[in-house]
Parts: C-alpha cells; structure tokens; sequence
C-alpha cells in the first residue's frame, strides 16, 4: 500500500467532529495512520463476523456518514491511546516496539461487546438499546487495547483472580487515559456507548461497584465458575481499590488518602510490567503494587502508606 500521509475530518459515533491520520492514494483515502509505531489500521467487517474485514477506504477523504462514525472513532481514538502509552509509560505500542494497531468495526449484527482477539482490537454495533458501537468510548478502547499491553507483559490468565486483575487493568487504564484525555472524565466504565435511553449509568463503577452487582470488597467476591471465575465482577475489588488510591475516601471505615492519577496511573504500570506474573493473585497483587510504589518513591513514602491503605480499604491485606 503506498501513497501520501494526509490529515482527514470526520464526525465520531456521538456526532462529535475530529481529525486523524489517513494515507490517500488514487483509490482514495484510507483509514491507515503511519505517524504512530508500525502504523493504525482501521477495518471494515461489514456486519459480519470475518476478521480483520476490509481496510476502510474513503472517496473523498471526509468521514461524516453515519456509516463512518465508529471506524473514526476506533481510528482516533486508537490514536490517542497509543500516545498515552508512548507519552505517559515511554512504551512504544502494546508491546513496546511498535506494534501495528489493528481495528475492525462494524462487526457483527447487533454485536453488544467489544474485545481483544489476540492480535487486533473488534468492535460491535450494539443494538441501539444496551449499546451504541462501542468503538465511540474512548475509555473502551483503551480497555481493550490494554489487554494487548497486558498480554505482552504479565500475561495475566484470564480466569479467577489472574484475570479478574486483568479485567481491572483494562478499566484502571481505560479511565485514566479518559482523564489523560480530559474526555468527559470519570471513574466509569463505558458510559458513552452504554443505553443511549438511560442517563447516568455505565456498563461498570469503579467508584462504586455495587451499582452493577460487582463486589467492593474481597470478602464478597464472586466463587461461582461464570463469566470465566468472574472476570468482570471481581475486577470491581481492584477498581475499588484502584479508584480509592487516585482520589482518597474511606471505604468500610479505612480511610486512603489519594495521590492523584498520574502517580496511581504510573504505579499500575510498574506493577503490570515488572512483577505481577500470569499467575498472579489478590495477595501477589498487593505485595507487588506496594513493590513498585517502593520503587518510584520510597519505602516509608506517602504513595507506599496509600497503596496499602486502598487494598487494605477492599479487604486484601
Ligand atoms: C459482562 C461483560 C462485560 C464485558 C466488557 O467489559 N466488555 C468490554 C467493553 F469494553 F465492552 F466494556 N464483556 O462482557
Ligand atoms: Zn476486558
């Protein structure tokens, strides 16, 4: 594929105008960015469910059909949370050496999910009730493509408490790179794309868990053998937790005081890259995060005496 870097306008899932990257050739303009890492590569799956789909060509290189909304978004938004990674964390793509970013929208018919396949991002419509194509929440996006980072680093299993810590990282993650973003900022999961009818829910809470049946502290966690051991329940325990480290509170009368996003956001990461391993648990996951805040700012620090005060405030002690 050959052809000129150009810089394209469209209008996002939620009606929103933004630009991104294209390559424009005599076929047209693509959705191909070749300013971020090995590149961004935006597909069509046309509703059905063949991976990655076509690569999505445009005429005239202007992205305001409706038709358009969830592959601009899934493009830009694909876009930023690469430069989150790259600017934050100093790491180059998902893997740290430039991976290519492959998108595929329109999958499905109906489709209400969104995920990682292993090697490329998938995005459904959703059925216009429970969801909107999920492609235009910029915190999903970054929840599915930190399934990539976490794949490539602790490769946490994604079942029981392994991988209900993933399912946390991918939230911790999505939300921070929302509020690196200052894209209407929040510590929910989802809520741009989720019941367009219903005003003021999310797909999940990380302030509050409960509020989708999710367990906000250890000793409630979910045992049963759904959802993979509970995945997407337990993770409520982490984001809890994850939430309380950020922005202080107390929690079951233990008290945290926060230290604000990037340092939370900059422990997290150490965590995932240098010492949670595929295995790991709630326990090793608390001796690690108290680890790599060591790390960054000392043993008897006041980021150290939080990271204890938040898992502690959910139960993990
Ligand atoms: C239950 C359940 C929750 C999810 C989920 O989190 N999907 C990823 C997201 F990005 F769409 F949110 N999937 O099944
Ligand atoms: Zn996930």
């Amino acid at each position: 594929l050959t052809g000129n870097d150009s810089t394209a306008t469209g209008k996002g899932v939620l009606g929103d105008t933004k630009t991104f990257n294209t390559l424009v050739n005599n076929n047209g303009s693509y959705l191909v960015d070749r300013t971020r890492g090995s590149g961004i590569f935006t597909y069509d799956a046309k509703n059905r469910t063949r991976t990655p789909g076509t690569l999505w060509l445009d005429s005239d290189n202007v992205y305001n059909a409706a038709y358009d909304g969830a592959a601009v978004d899934a493009h830009a938004y694909a876009g930023q949370t690469y430069d989150y990674f790259q600017d934050v964390h100093s790491r180059n793509s998902y893997d740290g050496n430039g991976a290519e970013l492959i998108s595929t929208v329109h999958y499905g018919r109906s489709y209400n999910n969104a995920f990682w396949s292993g090697s490329q991002m998938v995005y459904g419509d959703g059925d216009g009730t429970t969801f909107v194509p999920l492609s235009g929440a910029l915190d999903v996006i970054a929840h599915e493509l930190t399934h990539a980072v976490t794949d490539t680093s602790a490769d946490l299993i994604y079942q029981n408490e392994s991988g209900a810590i993933n399912e946390s990282m991918s939230d911790i993650f999505g939300t921070l790179v929302e509020h690196h973003f200052n894209n209407k900022p929040d510590w929910q999961v989802g809520e741009d794309i989720y019941t367009p009818n219903v005003a003021g829910d999310a797909l999940r809470s990380m302030e509050d868990p409960t509020l989708s049946g999710d367990p906000d502290h250890y000793s409630k966690r979910y045992t049963g053998t759904g959802d993979y051991g509970g995945v997407h329940i337990n993770s409520g325990i982490s984001n809890k937790a994850a939430f309380l480290l950020a922005n202080g509170g107390t929690h079951y009368g233990v008290t945290v005081a926060g230290i604000g996003n990037d340092k939370t956001g900059d422990i997290y990461y150490r965590t995932l890259t240098q010492y949670l391993t595929p295995n790991s648990n709630y326990s090793h996951f608390r001796v690690s995060t108290i680890q790599a805040a060591t790390d960054l700012f000392g043993a008897s620090s006041a980021e150290v005496a939080s990271v204890k005060a938040a898992f502690s405030a959910v139960g993990v002690n």
